[in-house]
């Protein structure tokens, strides 16, 4: 096996072995502390321009199942893994890691001490890095050093759908017809609307509020998405011009936008929120959940409209989770309920979306 070499951006060098495609692959280097659902992870669009860092240990241990991708490719440039495994045991399984990464031309790390790049961001922050099996750490960093800034780059330009589309059924078949802006969605998040009697019909993110407002859907979803939400002014009044007319749910990037549409800000943290074990306090209910995450940005609630406020927050550094409008049928969270990866716990935000077009339609609000 090959050697392989995780380049950090303030020169820190990681050996390991290539676990995938031979090459380099550029990204901002982030962490998710899941311990299962690299697949999920691997096909979330919300990686968009980063390496994952998987802090478990042993990866690829279950194989690889295509029917659990959340979107049709691998989306993070790079995978660094501590231990990526060869030998999967799984009913289900038709391919090892490895031979998945390589058939999609996805360049990956293993046996790189993922603990100790795990502690460096979170001392330092997130910084851009590369995984490189054909040069010197050397020659690595002074290409990392030339790379654009991640943050300036618009990466839901890259993964919307290029197409408007319809999920599985025709838009009108179901008891609801949901219209979702599509920033990088994730399967389940239609699998979980489906379940819930919506048709739903995909549209670009930077489809017009008129074209949508058209269709008369009852419900408008945001979905998630990768980068940074202060690059999308477009989407964002485009979307001020759906709350109030038709009911909106947005989920994490969706939520930001929503939030930035009532005046709020956003700003990047310092390493993120990436895993399956991040407590969320329902500030209505009083109730606390346990979420799966993955977002480097979160809301700053200053100049929120007062029709919204915050409706629930993060109990491990007290940021935003969620807003709400005391006058409009709106409700967003930052977390995922859709999970694929992680708990269950939070598919009742869907139940929740449905009694909110459910009122709209029936004339209660
Ligand atoms: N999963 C998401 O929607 C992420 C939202 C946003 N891109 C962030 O990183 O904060």
């Amino acid at each position: 096996m090959s050697d392989a070499w995780l380049v950090l951006a303030d020169g820190t060098a990681y050996r390991g072995r290539a676990a995938g495609a031979p090459g380099r692959a550029d990204g901002e280097v982030v962490f998710n502390t899941s311990m299962t659902g690299y697949q999920e992870m691997l096909t979330d669009p919300s990686y968009a321009g980063q390496l994952l860092v998987l802090t478990y240990p042993l990866i690829g241990n279950y194989g690889i199942d295509e029917r659990v991708e959340e979107s049709a490719r691998i989306q993070p440039t790079g995978l660094i893994v501590r231990q990526a495994t060869d030998q999967p045991s799984h009913l289900r399984s038709h391919q090892t890691l490895r031979e998945y990464l390589e058939a999609r031309g996805v360049v990956a790390i293993d046996g790189v001490d993922t603990r100790a790049v795990t502690r460096r961001i979170r001392r330092h922050g997130v910084m851009l890095g590369t995984i490189t099996t054909d040069e010197t750490p050397e020659q690595a960093l002074a290409r990392v050093r030339d790379l654009p800034g991640y943050d300036d780059i618009n990466w839901v330009d890259s993964v919307t759908t290029p197409r408007v589309y319809d999920w599985s059924v025709p838009l009108g078949e179901g008891r609801y017809r949901v219209a979702l802006l599509d920033g990088g969605v994730k399967r389940n998040i239609m699998r979980l609307l489906e379940r819930r009697g919506c048709s739903v019909r995909v549209f670009p993110a930077g489809t017009p509020a008129a074209d949508i407002l058209a269709l008369h859907p009852d419900g408008v979803c945001l979905s998630p998405g990768p980068g940074d939400p202060r690059l999308l002014d477009s989407m964002v009044r485009e979307v001020r011009q759906l709350i109030g007319r038709v009911p909106v749910f947005g989920i994490c990037l969706g939520h930001q936008v929503a939030a930035r549409a009532l005046g709020a800000g956003t700003f990047k943290l310092p390493f993120g929120h990436r895993g399956g074990n991040h407590p969320v306090k329902d500030l209505v209910s009083g109730h606390v959940t346990i979420t799966a995450q993955n977002h480097g940005y979160a809301v700053d609630p200053d100049g929120l409209d007062a029709s919204a406020f915050v409706s629930h927050i993060n109990l491990n550094d007290g940021t935003v989770e969620g807003i709400a409008s005391r006058t409009d049928p709106l409700m967003t969270i930052q977390y995922h309920s859709e999970a694929c990866p992680g708990p269950l716990d939070n598919e009742y935000i869907f139940d929740r979306f449905i009694e909110m077009m459910a009122a709209v339609k029936g004339g209660v609000r």
